[in-house]
């Protein structure tokens, strides 16, 4: 296999992560990157290293959506979070790149879940996450956030088996609580949206307050 292999989709991830690294959502060696290549193969960035500045070699590849993957062949190991990514290319046809950020407004809403998830605001927003009408009462799923990552994918799985996740309510996405927000889409641009839109979402909710308001101003009667 050629090491110049993949070259655009790497080049695509660099980009990306160095674009959320300056949000702010992916800090130091937060947050993970993949992008689909083959139906069993994906792209994913090398654990620990800094996602405001990867090079080539940092994105490994990962063939097996099912087995845990050991380090590539120039020594940089796949994401820790690997079997999250595994998760969803096996169960989700659909998903083609797999982004996970961990930004402060996430971390703030994960905290507000009831049941293992959140009521989202009705924003127009919520549309670029291929909803009809926001106004229907949209929620993100919570999973516990677990030091063995295979128990938040297997939590995932699960989650997925789970009739309610297919039918229209069902997000393109879910926050791991204190953790960070995970999102799919059927390519790098839409899961780049995607994420986009719902920080927007978890700003304006932070802005709010966890009772969806916001306080009086001082001075204001
Ligand atoms: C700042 S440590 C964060 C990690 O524990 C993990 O949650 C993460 O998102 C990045 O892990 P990585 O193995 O680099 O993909
Ligand atoms: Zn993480």
């Amino acid at each position: 296999m050629s090491i110049s292999q993949w070259t655009a989709e790497k080049d695509e991830l660099i980009r990306v992560s160095s674009h959320f690294y300056h949000k702010g959502w992916m800090v130091g060696t937060s947050g993970n990157l993949s992008v689909r290549v083959a139906p069993d193969t994906f792209l994913i960035t090398a654990s620990g290293r800094p996602k405001g500045m990867l090079g080539d070699e940092d994105l490994v590849s990962v063939k097996g959506l099912y087995e845990l993957p050991g380090p590539s062949g120039n020594g940089r190991k796949p994401s820790a979070e690997v079997s999250i990514h595994q998760a969803i290319y096996s169960e989700l046809r659909e998903a083609n790149a797999v982004f996970h950020i961990h930004s402060v407004e996430s971390n703030i809403v994960s905290e507000w879940a009831s049941d293992h998830s959140v009521l989202l605001p009705p924003l127009e927003m919520i549309k670029g996450l291929g909803v009809k009408d926001p106004s229907l009462g949209y929620r993100i799923d919570v999973l516990e956030n677990h030091l063995d990552v295979s128990r938040i994918a297997l939590d995932l799985k699960r989650l997925f088996a789970q009739d309610q996740v297919f039918n229209e309510f069902h997000l393109p996405a879910f926050l791991i609580r204190h953790h960070g927000l995970t999102v799919w889409g059927n390519d790098v641009l839409e899961a780049f949206h995607r994420i986009e839109l719902l920080e927007y979402v978890f700003r304006f909710m932070v802005a709010m307050g966890p009772s969806g308001s916001t306080p009086p101003m001082a001075g204001f009667h």
